[in-house]
């Protein structure tokens, strides 16, 4: 701990030195170091270590700046490693990611002789990023489509290390740096720690600007005093069904294309020379300073960043649909799903009602659909009886339900948890009793012998993530079963004209009726 101290007050020396700044005066003649601003914390449930506010800040302020020459980038690094600049130029063929990648693990090697060595020393020895995922932990996850996301990101990353092989035997790297095992660890400080430069495809790692921890984009927006001027705050929870959706799926939209996967509340600026940080609300002293890096589902933080948020707004999840469905519209695949909230996509909802609406009258009622509106109340009852009908087959077809998880969870917190005992961790249900002696044994946990293991602490986490992310996925189902069933209820009381809903399918007419 003392050391750990010891190297943040090294590195935040350092820091000050290259010039940067946290002072809230965008002139460099008036930088004066660190923690005027931000303060390094620790914020145990979100993120770990993180920024805090030093003092009361507001929003739009400028809170961080990190000249460019403090910037690690592909050619910052070459500039200075003159022999692996010129063993790059000797191989052609690989991504600007790639040569990053390399320039990080020859950094790495060159251990106190790099001038880069107290921010080396304060990136994370390890990472729960989706690559780093084995058998087992990829297992957990139940649903095939995340398995499959996850087995590619791992055989991309399988590729891409051995196109580099080359490029390190020539430069002689260390043996243990040019392990899979390293590359890994360079490839998730990558992913999960660079910011956007104009110049450069792979980004830059920006000492201090990488210490800030994530918020979704929309969240969080308003600070302690803005709180009542902020009547429009909540856009993403209009109450109709079809404007909330139209406005949804066009924010997120929008929101994906800018963010592109990388840090939004900052940017390299070229007319002060620096990566600059704004407040993006209000924040209270000690309150963490969050930035956001995008729109990002579950998997797709865990892809990059090795996280997931229990309440995440930009979480999706995608039904299997027939090629016919697909065919009949003009909504892209990406655009058909399920919100977080339970609620069908504007898209998936249009494509659907297309999809249930006779051949011959598509065309008279083309407006109604593309502009999302109802089409008549058996239409919807059909499309709500479909979706429904859908989320429940996947549901029975995973291996286990939402309570059977929870249970697993809080045995896995037991687990992690090194001051209680096992013997403490309730009888599970067979479902998931299977997977957590499966686990145990593999590691020899039941008498306890490995339990402090760092290896083991970090296989434990990954599964947990993983049993978070599949009990998030059947949430959403589960709601959108909810939602579907009240749509249908109330189109069935609100019924004017008197004309008869097509029947629901035997399965679903039971959970209706509760
Ligand atoms: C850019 S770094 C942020 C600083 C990082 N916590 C550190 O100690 O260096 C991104 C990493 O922080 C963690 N992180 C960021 N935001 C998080 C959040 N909201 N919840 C959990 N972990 C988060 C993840 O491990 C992610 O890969």
């Amino acid at each position: 701990m003392d050391e750990e101290l010891g190297s943040l007050e090294s590195f935040l020396k350092w820091a000050t030195q290259l010039g940067i700044s946290d002072s809230s005066s965008s002139s460099s003649s008036s930088s004066c170091g660190l923690g005027h601003s931000l303060s390094v914390s620790y914020f145990p449930d979100a993120g770990g270590r993180g920024l805090a506010a030093a003092r009361d800040l507001r929003k739009g302020e400028l809170i961080l700046r990190v000249p460019k020459s403090a910037l690690m980038t592909k050619d910052s690094l070459l500039e200075k490693d003159r022999k692996l600049s010129d063993a790059i130029k000797r191989h052609h063929g690989l991504s600007s990611t790639q040569m990053l990648t390399i320039c990080l693990l020859a950094e790495m090697g060159k251990g106190r002789r790099s001038f880069w060595y107290p921010y080396l020393m304060q990136l994370p020895r390890s990472y729960e990023t989706l690559g780093s995922f084995g058998p087992f932990e990829l297992k957990a996850f139940q649903v095939d489509d995340a398995i499959w996301i996850a087995e590619e990101t791992v055989s991309k990353a399988v590729s891409q290390w051995r196109e580099s092989i080359a490029v390190m035997e020539d430069i002689m790297l260390k043996t243990q740096l040019m392990t899979f095992k390293a590359w890994l660890w360079a490839s998730a400080t990558i992913s999960s720690r660079t910011l956007h430069i104009p110049w450069d495809d792979a980004g830059c790692l920006c000492p201090m600007g990488d210490f800030f921890n994530y918020t979704a984009p929309g969240e969080d927006l308003y600070g302690f005093d803005d709180l009542e001027s902020c009547g429009n705050a909540s856009s993403f929870q209009v109450s109709s069904l079809e404007n909330q959706d139209v406005k949804e799926d066009f924010i997120l939209d929008e929101e994906c294309y800018e963010g592109e996967g990388r840090l939004t509340d900052g940017g390299y600026e070229e007319i002060l020379a620096a990566y600059c940080f704004y407040a993006r609300k209000n924040y209270r002293k000690g309150e963490q300073v969050l930035l956001s890096y995008g729109t990002y589902t579950n998997l797709e933080l865990l892809e990059h960043y090795g996280f997931l948020l229990s309440e995440n707004q930009n979480d999706k999840v995608f039904i299997p649909l027939g090629p016919d469905i697909f065919v009949s519209g003009k909504w892209p695949a990406n655009s058909l799903f399920i919100h977080q909230n339970g609620r069908p996509s504007f898209a998936l909802l249009s494509a659907l009602r297309l999809w249930f609406t006779p051949a011959n009258q598509r065309k008279g009622l083309a407006r109604l659909l593309y502009s999302g509106s109802q089409v008549s109340r058996q239409n919807e009852v059909a499309v709500m009886d479909w979706i429904m009908t859908n989320c429940c087959t996947i549901l029975e077809s995973l291996p286990s339900s939402i309570e059977e998880d929870i249970l697993l969870l809080q045995a896995i917190a037991k687990v992690q948890d090194l001051q209680s005992s096992l013997g403490e961790v309730k009888k599970l249900p067979s479902s998931v009793a299977n997977e957590f002696d499966n686990f145990m044994g593999s590691y020899y946990l039941h008498n306890g012998q490995a339990k402090s293991c760092r290896k083991v602490k970090r296989s434990i986490q990954k599964w947990k993530l993983a049993v978070q992310w599949r009990l998030r996925y059947k949430k959403i189902l589960a709601d959108c079963i909810s939602f579907c069933t009240l749509t249908i209820q109330r189109l069935n009381c609100y019924n004017p004209s008197g004309d008869k809903a097509p029947k629901l399918s035997q399965q679903l007419e039971s959970k209706v009726s509760k």
